[in-house]
């Protein structure tokens, strides 16, 4: 990925990254509002999602945000720096699934009617806030719409194949 300014460029973006607090993330820029993504590592590791609806914009030149609230109740907000290989996200955890981060490791699109009454069933508040700065270390378009890139379940090696160009995707 070269230097990138405006909206069109960011979209078909797919990113992995590591936040400061460790926890290892995967980002496909699917188009202008959806996003697929895998969790590596962290409290939520081995969670993967396809189509999830998200608002994207440009902030300014080369900076843009994606958020969203997920069907857990989970909210996000991320700002991503492509051109610096950094972004800031922000995860605003209900108390449940702090509590019970398994719930929700799954391939959400085929559990979301349980994700759905997990966060009526359980308790919301208060909620575990997540503010955290992260580095980029993989970054390619993979053209917007592209279904290959999120389609497994993220798997020990997986990253390393993505880096090494084993395993690719456009
Ligand atoms: C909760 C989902 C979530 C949180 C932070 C992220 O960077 C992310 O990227 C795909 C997804």
């Amino acid at each position: 990925m070269d230097i990138i300014k405006d909206l069109n460029e960011f979209l078909g973006g797919h990113f992995l990254y590591t936040y400061d607090n460790g926890w290892n993330y995967e980002m496909y820029v699917k188009n202008k509002n959806t996003i697929d993504y895998r969790i590596h590592t962290g409290m939520v590791g081995g969670r993967w999602v396809r189509d999830q609806e998200v608002d994207i914009v440009k902030i300014v030149d080369g900076v843009f945000k994606i958020c969203w609230t997920e069907p857990t109740g989970t909210d996000v907000s991320l700002d991503f720096i492509p051109n610096e290989n950094k972004l800031h996200g922000v995860i605003f955890f209900p108390k449940w699934v702090h509590e019970r981060p398994d719930i929700t490791v799954c391939f959400q699109n085929d559990h979301i009617a349980l994700m759905e009454e997990s966060r009526e069933k359980y308790e919301t508040y208060p909620k575990y806030v997540v503010p955290e700065f992260g580095k980029i270390f993989f970054k390619k378009n993979e053209g917007q719409n592209n279904e290959k890139v999120i389609a497994e379940a993220p798997r020990e090696g997986m990253i390393e194949e993505m880096l090494s160009g084993e395993l690719s995707f456009s």
